[in-house]
């Protein structure tokens, strides 16, 4: 294979899905829908700025004009009398105050809005993630972890400047600009016009820029995203790439969408900093204007030097704000972008939804009964055709079947993480869709095959099954599983730490943990995926005691694997694509010999081979 061939590939070696392109610069809905975050910061935010701006742009204006009274009535008066140095002082003294009000006031508005504004951010983080917690596995069926994670950091990061100090400048610089305005109109409504006839010309010029400016950024963010979503996937899956040795080939790719990210930025930011250039040459012609025209009416004394002199310090101001607002523009854009990707999360509907008149699921015996259950997860796609299964309360059954038979997706109906197409899933005759969801998962546990473990103590992981258990309570659940001795040879006990998704825990132990965490929650309803991973004969027999203790009186729907078991079971459950062919116990359907026969038989060849 070529080298050029090899690139290529590399290239397209992982492919993520870019967000549309958003072709409206603004959505003014969506824009007061940003801005609503700060209404309950309103009454504390209003006044104070109020008065901050107030200051800050009255200093700032009065500024100039202090220097035409210097020039027309200390250095040159106008009446034509002497010089004087004590008025001088005077001029001088005031505008030192005015400098010393302006920047107070401006050092305290930027720290108020800085807190002000991490605090709305502190919100909208929060009411996503609350949000996003609420949603079903639909949601989280369709879209990488990346993507998600992207929206919850950088997206809500790329507000934080629009929140912090964008609006409050935005609006102190429109002010100002109103304020300039005005001043240069009433003060000489013909040169004030006379300067200001370039800033039609420069809206003009720019149009077409700030198309492609926003463009440009848009692109950014895409590749930006592209980075993230793959980064992350990279991290997860890091063990599998070291152990097919993929790191040069991965990196290769990580070079070619990281290159195309600093292409994008440097495109970027090339067509923002001609935005510059074009401010410059209009306020340079708008200079000349003044100086041209202002030396005309000084001659025919219509102004003096002074006002000239004010004036020149007016439009240097003035065009310090447009300056601004260009780049603000860039900024709005960015933000704009990242709250339709926040807002897009926020409105999806869990389609799991409670009920309004949802009511509370009373304690249970546990009696389950699935009805005529259809169910599929992408249209003309059924996972389950038709199931219909009576289970007492206390029972256990194992539910067995080749891979993609719909053993999971059952259980899954059973938690309610999925709503079935039709048919429904009853627990003691009630409706599971009838009553809150939180009432139902706190009687029907769920043991997975992939324990998760969360970074914390062994203590905290296990207390994650009820949140209010005694320490008492929690190595008593660990000793009932035999998961004790083993927690106490780890360097602190339950103190121990373990990281995210408990690497220093070999499979085994995970799982007793995981058996720990479920008794403690003691559900009457309890689900089980059995582990696959073969595991030593010791850890086994320690697991399958585990087990007992763990489904004694409960009733309990096993996905399982192990021989052991299937043949403890009370029922055995055989799927396949999607429908129930038998059940009975071990030895009624070996005698019946039709697949479950065939399962077991196929896994003695495997076991003997
Ligand atoms: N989230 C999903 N989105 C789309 N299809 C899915 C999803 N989960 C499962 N399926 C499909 O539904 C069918 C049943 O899957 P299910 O996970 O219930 O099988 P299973 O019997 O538990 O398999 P295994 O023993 O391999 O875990 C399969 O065809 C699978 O491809």
């Amino acid at each position: 294979m070529s080298n050029q061939q090899t690139t290529r590939d590399n290239r397209e070696r992982f492919t993520y899905k870019d967000d549309d392109a958003i072709e409206k610069p603004f959505n003014w809905a969506q824009l007061s829908r940003l801005f609503s975050y700060m209404k309950p910061y309103k009454k504390q935010l209003l006044p104070v700025l109020i008065v901050m701006m107030v200051l800050g742009t009255v200093t700032r204006l009065a500024i100039p004009a202090i220097i035409i009274l210097a020039i027309d009535e200390a250095i040159q008066p106008k009446d034509g009398g002497a010089p004087s140095l004590s008025k001088l002082y005077m001029y001088a003294g005031l505008m030192l105050a005015l400098y010393i009000i302006q920047w107070a006031a401006n050092t305290f508005r930027i720290r108020f809005t800085n807190i002000i504004g991490q605090r709305v951010i502190y919100d909208l983080r929060q009411d996503l993630f609350r949000h996003i917690q609420r949603l079903s596995f639909r949601f989280f069926d369709k879209r990488p972890a990346g993507s998600v994670l992207v929206r919850v950091t950088n997206d809500v990061n790329a507000l934080q400047d629009l929140f912090t100090n964008g609006v409050v400048n935005l609006l102190m610089d429109c002010v100002q600009l109103v304020g300039i305005v005005i001043i240069l109109l009433v003060w000489n409504f013909k040169l004030g016009a006379a300067v200001m006839i370039t800033v039609p010309l420069m809206f003009i010029v720019s149009t077409a820029l700030r198309r492609r400016i926003r463009f440009a950024w848009q692109d950014v963010r895409m590749k930006q995203s592209r980075i993230n979503a793959h980064l992350n996937e990279s991290i997860q899956g890091m063990r599998v790439t070291q152990a097919y040795t993929q790191e040069k080939a991965n990196l290769a790719f990580f070079n070619h969408i990281n290159s195309v990210n600093i292409k994008a930025w440097n495109k970027a930011s090339a067509l923002n900093q001609a935005f510059g250039p074009i401010i410059e040459v209009t306020s340079a012609i708008g200079t000349l204007i003044l100086f041209w025209y202002g030396s005309h009416l000084i001659q025919s004394e219509a102004i003096t030097v002074g006002v000239l002199v004010g004036f020149a310090n007016y439009v240097g101001n003035f065009w310090d704000p447009i300056n601004r607002l260009g780049q603000m523009y860039a900024q709005l854009l960015i933000a704009m972008a990242s709250s339709e990707r926040i807002f897009e999360f926020i409105d999806e509907q869990p389609t799991v939804a409670e009920l309004p008149e949802a009511r509370q699921l009373p304690a249970i015996r546990g009696d389950v009964k699935f009805d005529r259950l259809l169910f599929e997860y992408e249209k003309g796609r059924p996972a389950l055709k038709g199931i219909t299964l009576d289970v007492k309360a206390g029972q256990t059954i194992a539910l067995v079947g080749h891979t993609g038979s719909g053993k999971s997706t059952i259980m899954n109906l059973l938690c309610r993480f999925y709503d079935p197409n039709e048919g429904a899933v009853l627990i003691d005759g009630i409706d599971i869709r009838n009553v809150s969801i939180e009432s139902l998962r706190s009687q029907v546990g769920i043991v997975l095959q992939d324990t998760f473990i969360f970074s914390g103590t062994i203590r905290e992981n296990i207390r994650f099954g009820r949140l209010d258990a005694t320490n008492d309570e929690i190595v008593k659940a660990a000793t009932a599983v035999d998961a004790h001795d083993f927690i106490m040879s780890l360097p602190d006990g339950y103190d121990t730490e373990v990281q995210e998704r408990g690497n220093i825990l070999s499979m085994g132990q995970r799982q007793l943990l995981s058996f720990a965490r479920a008794l403690l929650a003691d559900p009457r309803v309890l689900i089980l995926d059995e582990a696959t991973a073969s595991i030593d004969t010791e850890t086994e027999l320690k697991i399958q005691e585990a087990l007992k203790t763990l489904l004694a009186g409960r009733t309990s729907f096993i996905v399982a694997h192990r021989l052991s078991t299937i043949r403890n079971a009370d029922r055995i459950v055989v799927l396949d694509h999607g429908v129930i062919v038998e059940q009975g116990t071990h030895d009624e359907l070996m005698r019946h010999g039709g697949t479950y026969n065939g399962l077991i038989e196929a896994q003695y060849r495997f076991l003997s081979a």
